[in-house]
């Protein structure tokens, strides 16, 4: 969508995003841009990216390339910001059950970027190493095709091969138009892979390298 001084609107627009745990949240993201999320364990990270997929209850403003989320159902606004908790919750027996068939082709495509075998998509989900599952996780969320993707510790499970390689394609996935807001205590992937960083203390954000 096209703003009235003829520039493309933001893939994300957030203005006092609130909620009585935490905020009021105001910021932009463009397509293709990673924000990096750091601070404190308890500091609010999560609560914002509960707030930003619309689990938590919230006030103010939430845009997608230009439409409000006030206009568009819940379903559809997760469908487009698509949210990865630190522990992805799995219902059903395998991953493999987890997916749509119109999904497969992708996730075909995406295991052995993330060095993982298809077996695994018929395994109990039990079975599978906390590792394993986090890629799985990504694999999942990547598969719904998101525009917008919200990242709490996506590799704080893995080694540093596996770490290397979620990297990448998550690079990969920015390179492609992506939006990734990644909340990470990695100061070497925040610099890896963001290209604006933000620090979280006592619910409230504050932008790295800003003026105070
Ligand atoms: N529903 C809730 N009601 C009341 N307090 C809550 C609720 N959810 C979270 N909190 C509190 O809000 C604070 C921020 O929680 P949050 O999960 O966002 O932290 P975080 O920054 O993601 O931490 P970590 O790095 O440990 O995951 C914590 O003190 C938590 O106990």
């Amino acid at each position: 969508m096209i703003e009235p001084n003829g520039a493309a609107s933001p893939r994300l627009r957030i203005r006092n995003l609130q909620s009585p745990l935490a905020g009021p949240f105001s910021f932009d993201l463009a397509a293709g841009e990673c924000l990096t999320i750091s601070g404190a364990s308890g500091a609010g990270k999560s609560l914002l990216l509960r707030m930003l997929c619309d689990l938590d209850p919230n006030t103010g403003e939430a845009l997608l390339d230009g439409l409000p989320r006030s206009g568009m159902g819940a379903p559809a606004w997760r469908a487009g910001v698509v949210y990865q908790p630190a522990e992805a919750a799995w219902w059903l027996p395998t991953a493999g059950d987890h997916f749509k068939p119109a999904q497969m082709a992708r996730v075909r495509e995406l295991l052995p970027q993330l060095n993982l075998s298809p077996a695994l998509l018929e395994a109990d989900i039990s079975r599978l190493s906390t590792g394993e599952r986090q890629r799985m996780a990504l694999v999942r969320s990547l598969a719904c095709k998101p525009q917008v993707l919200l990242l709490d510790e996506p590799t704080a499970a893995l080694d540093p091969v596996a770490v290397a390689a979620t990297e990448r394609l998550l690079q990969k996935e920015l390179d492609a138009g992506l939006a990734i807001i990644l909340v990470t205590h990695s100061e070497a992937q925040a610099q890896t892979l963001g290209h604006r960083s933000m620090t979280m203390c006592e619910r409230r954000l504050t932008e790295n390298g800003a003026a105070p």
